[in-house]
């Protein structure tokens, strides 16, 4: 698929970030995301993690069509579940903002191998702590896929670690 002319469609200057959420909503565009955002990792997974919140649109759908099971990172302060059930990462991301990510510490099982997907990767901080969290929960994490991920120094660490796909 020529992801440049949707990306085209997509640039938002005014606010200098890409407004992704037009195509979720041609369907055909959409299923041919969540195949090609599968396609390089060949069933070596049997979890996808998304983060909230682009991350669950793309994630649950990816784990659908690849039949395996979704697990939320959710933004803190959403899994109604006591601080000792639950793993926890604090990140200053894009935004300049704090953040917490927050994973239930039993939604893996030990062994789980995991692809983790979200809609971009800017400075990395939001899909670092997805995976160290996954790591802290005992899963190994199979690869990384997203529709866009910057390659600079902010996310170097990420691409030498893991294996990133980025569709743009
Ligand atoms: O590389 P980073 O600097 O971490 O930025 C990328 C992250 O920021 C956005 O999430 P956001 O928290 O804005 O939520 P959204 O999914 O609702 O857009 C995006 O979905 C990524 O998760």
């Amino acid at each position: 698929m020529d992801y440049a002319y949707y990306y085209e469609r997509m640039n938002t200057e005014a606010v200098g970030r890409y407004d992704v959420t037009p195509l979720f909503a041609d369907g055909d565009v959409f299923a041919n995301l969540v195949s090609d955002l599968l396609d390089p990792f060949a069933d070596d997974y049997t979890r996808v993690v998304g983060i909230e919140a682009l991350g669950f649109v793309l994630g649950g759908a990816a784990a659908c069509e690849a039949g395996v099971g979704f697990v939320p990172v959710r933004k803190g302060g959403k899994l109604p579940l006591r601080d000792d059930e639950m793993l926890r990462c604090e990140v200053t991301d894009y935004s300049g903002e704090g953040k917490t990510l927050e994973l239930a510490a039993g939604a893996l099982d030990g062994g789980d191998r995991v692809l983790v997907v979200d809609d971009w990767v800017e400075t990395g901080a939001q899909m670092r702590a997805a995976c160290d969290l996954v790591e802290s929960a005992d899963g190994e994490i199979a690869g990384i896929s997203v529709l866009r991920a910057h390659r600079d120094e902010r996310t170097r660490d990420l691409f030498e670690r893991y294996d990133v796909y980025s569709l743009g």
